[in-house]
């Protein structure tokens, strides 16, 4: 098992057009693979521009032709990838999914994003994604050949005890793919980041679709990798662009052992608590 890799985040510019926003995914998915990605990501909404009333118009069944042109382009280009995600429908209701394939196209996970963005802060924005979508109760790893990755949504970031959650089972890279705003973006979007990477001392990687200034939902791009420190070690503004990040999992190790946190916890004063919920 190799203890690096090479991380690609696709900061891709989604329009209205779900069939270019396709092509276009899979044209940069080729690209990051020829340089030599071994696991590749979108980012949140990125078959659909961003907002509560695209949703519906949007959604597709899983599988359905956006996550059909996924599994092809993981096992065409030999990648790990992290589908970012799309607007799901299922027996009548609609969640914000995200779908992962592995390198012989097969779909081997999927998150339904489990917090959903309802926040309301005056004058700046006031968005409600439970207005239409509903939310995922599960949690969403899986296994590479070189680590085990943790995956959620965007708003699901801010939920510390998520990210506990997936240290704990053992993830060591954290992708959240996701469109923070222009007012919670410069405020929090980095700060997150490096807050859950240094909790549990593990890599944390953030992929946002580009901003669209004309766009209803401006998104603040910036897609980023954090390492187990909590330094930033990739990053890039807001135009679409592919973010590359060596991960390196002996680092990591290091890390952890230099500050032996996981080994110090007060368990006789406090507990994770990880509910394995059927739905
Ligand atoms: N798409 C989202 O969940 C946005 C989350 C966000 O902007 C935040 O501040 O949190």
């Amino acid at each position: 098992m190799s203890s690096k890799f090479k991380l690609a985040l696709l900061q891709l510019a989604v329009g209205a057009s779900k069939v270019d926003n396709l092509t276009k995914a899979v044209r940069l998915i080729k690209e990051a693979a020829s340089n030599g990605a071994k696991i590749v990501a979108l980012p949140e909404c990125f078959n659909s521009p961003y907002g509560t009333s695209y949703f519906a118009d949007y959604a597709e069944k899983i599988p359905g032709p956006s996550t059909d042109a996924l599994a092809e382009a993981a096992k065409e280009n030999q990648i790990f990838l992290v589908g970012g995600s799309i607007p799901e429908e299922h027996n009548g209701k609609l969640y914000n999914t995200s779908t992962i394939f592995n390198p012989e196209g097969k779909l081997i996970a999927k998150h339904r994003k489990i917090h959903l963005f309802d926040i309301d802060v005056p004058g700046k924005i006031r968005f409600q994604e439970s207005e239409v979508l509903s939310p995922g109760s599960q949690y969403t790893t899986f296994d590479t050949p070189f680590c085990k990755v943790g995956v959620a949504i965007c708003y699901d970031i801010r939920f510390a005890e998520l990210g506990q959650a997936y240290a704990r089972k053992g993830c060591q890279l954290l992708l959240y793919p996701g469109a923070f705003n222009m007012t919670t973006g410069p405020a929090h979007w980095e700060l997150l980041q490096r807050g859950r990477a240094l909790d549990n001392q593990l890599y944390v990687a953030t992929i946002s679709p580009a901003r669209d200034e004309q766009a209803k939902y401006t998104a603040w791009g910036h897609s980023t990798v954090v390492n187990p420190w909590g330094d930033v070690i990739s990053t890039t503004e807001h135009e679409e662009t592919i973010v590359y990040s060596d991960i390196d999992l002996e680092y990591l190790k290091q890390v952890r052992e230099m500050v032996p946190i996981s080994k110090q916890r007060r368990e006789d004063l406090y507990q994770l608590q990880i509910k394995e919920p059927n739905s």
